[in-house]
This record gives structure tokens, C-alpha cells and sequence, in this order.
């Protein structure tokens, strides 16, 4: 392997005599090809802020910070964050505002863009809170399943809530897959890098999300019954929402979740929009 940074990543963990911890998604990547590849996607500009979500002992933290103006980098474990800490000051780096904490209970400063090898754990809660959020690019690692379902196709085994919710906001491209070797501890799966690029003019119905969970909790269904059966989802009595739904007679009611397109869920939005006033 043509390696062209040199990767210390275990002799860092020696030296802390840090143990990682796999199930808590404590997997670092080893390989220094994937990770310029990361970086040569990411194409950071000294003026962007970047967010890093699971930032570890900082493999992709100190490169970054080397081009970025500033990274927000996040790490649960303080342990590891305590070892990140007393890297950045022995390499005098002062622009990694590093945050302590649960990605998912925290609020993220504004950023430019998202750059991480994710926890998997929080793959998927992780996405959605992110799209919440503006920002120009994302280059993110995820379990190479995960992955796909970022751009699945209709009517195939991997179209899911996620395609849907993605589908509208970004375009989902996976740029790299990465086999377990190139992480210590490996995972036993495969992984992949995507990039989110946000498509413009999104103005997506309030409802839309909510439908998209509301059918997706029964993808195997045909719509109407998803719909009345997540009613809660709707903020709306079930009775009620059956009694509206059955008196609709439109043909993309009787398809089943996982066979309709997202333009047909968004169609389905608008419709539940009209009657749920
Ligand atoms: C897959 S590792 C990536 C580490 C490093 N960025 C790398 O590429 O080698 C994910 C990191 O996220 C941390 N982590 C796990 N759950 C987290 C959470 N909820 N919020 C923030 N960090 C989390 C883990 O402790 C771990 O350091």
C-alpha cells in the first residue's frame, strides 16, 4: 500500500493505553489511501468551518485543521477526547474547537461542511438530525449497507425511510468502500464513504417527514393502511384519519410503501396535507 501519511493510530492507542471499545463504535481507520481519499473529496477551503462527528484520537481532525479555518470536532468518549486534547496541543494546533459529547443531544455550531467516519451506532439518527441543518457538502463513512440504502431504488430491499428523506435534499453518491481491514479494531462489515451534495429549492411539506416515518414503520403495506395504522405519526385520531382516507379513492392509496416513488410519497403528503387541516 502506497501510503501517503504516515498513520501512528496504534501507537497512539499504545501510548494513552487506550483500549477501543467496538461497541461503541470505537473503529479507526488505519488506512492512509481512504483517508486522502476523505480529504480529497472533502476539498476543504481555509475558510470553511468543518463539523467532525466521532472524532477519536483525531486521524481526520489534524489534517483537517491543517486546511480548514476551524473543525467542530465531537467525541462522546472523554477519555478519547482527553488523548485528541493533548494531540492538538502538542501539534500547537488552535483552530479544533473540541465539544465532549453525545452528537445526538447536542446542538452543532453553524459549519460549512460535514466530514466524519460516523459511529455506526447513530448512523441513522445522526443523518436525519444533520439534514437539519445547512451546510455545502458531506463526505461521511457509514456501514457499506447503510450506504446503499442512501440511494436506493424503489421496490428493492434497500429503500427505506432514509432514501426517501435524503432523495429530495441531496444527491447521495457512495465514493469509496473500504473492507474491514482498513479499521482497528475491523468491523465485520464493509464500509463506504458517501457524499451528500444539497440539491437547491427544497420546500418540502411540513408533513412530509412525518409522512415518510408514518409509512415506512410498514413498508410492506399498501399506504392507506400504513397511514391509518401511524396515525400518531400524522398528529391525528386514527378513526378519524381512516373514516378521511376511505372516502379518497386514488390508486397510489392501494400501492405498497416500498413500491412507491418518492415523488408519489410526496404526493401523498400533499393529499394527507388537504385533509388534515
Ligand atoms: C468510527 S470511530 C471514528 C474515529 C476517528 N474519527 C477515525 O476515523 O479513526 C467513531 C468515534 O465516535 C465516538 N462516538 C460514539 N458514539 C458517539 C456519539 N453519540 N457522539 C459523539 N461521538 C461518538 C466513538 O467514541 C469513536 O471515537
Amino acid at each position: 500500500m502506497n501510503n501517503i501519511m504516515p498513520n501512528n493510530t496504534k501507537e497512539i492507542l499504545e501510548k494513552y493505553n487506550i483500549r477501543l471499545d467496538k461497541n461503541k463504535s470505537q473503529n479507526y481507520l488505519v488506512d492512509n489511501n481512504k483517508l486522502e481519499n476523505i480529504l480529497k473529496n472533502a476539498d476543504i477551503q481555509p475558510d470553511e468551518t468543518i463539523l467532525e462527528i466521532g472524532a477519536g484520537i483525531g486521524t481526520l481532525t489534524i489534517p483537517m485543521a491543517k486546511k480548514a479555518k476551524k473543525v467542530i470536532a465531537i467525541e462522546k468518549d472523554p477519555l478519547i477526547a482527553d488523548v485528541l486534547k493533548q494531540r492538538l496541543i502538542r501539534e500547537k494546533i488552535d483552530n479544533v474547537e473540541l465539544i465532549k459529547g453525545d452528537a445526538l443531544k447536542i446542538d452543532y455550531p453553524p459549519f460549512d461542511k460535514v466530514v466524519s467516519n460516523l459511529p455506526y451506532q447513530i448512523s441513522s439518527p445522526v443523518t436525519f438530525k444533520l439534514l437539519e441543518y445547512p451546510f455545502k457538502k458531506a463526505v461521511l463513512m457509514y456501514q457499506l449497507e447503510f450506504a446503499k440504502r442512501m440511494q436506493a431504488k424503489p421496490d428493492t430491499h434497500e429503500y427505506s425511510r432514509l432514501t426517501v428523506g435524503l432523495y429530495f435534499r441531496c444527491n447521495a453518491e457512495i465514493i469509496d468502500t473500504l473492507p474491514p481491514q482498513s479499521f482497528i479494531p475491523q468491523p465485520k462489515v464493509n464500509s463506504a464513504v458517501i457524499k451528500l451534495t444539497p440539491k437547491e429549492n427544497i420546500d418540502l411539506p411540513p408533513l412530509f417527514d412525518n409522512v415518510i416515518r408514518a409509512l415506512f414503520q410498514h413498508r410492506n403495506k399498501k399506504a392507506r393502511k400504513a397511514l391509518i395504522q401511524s396515525a400518531h405519526e400524522l398528529k391525528t385520531d386514527k378513526k378519524q384519519l381512516k373514516k378521511q382516507l376511505n372516502m379518497i379513492d386514488d390508486p397510489l392509496l392501494d400501492e405498497k410503501v416500498f413500491k412507491l416513488t418518492p415523488e408519489e410519497i410526496l404526493k401523498i403528503t400533499q393529499l394527507i396535507g388537504e385533509i388534515i387541516q
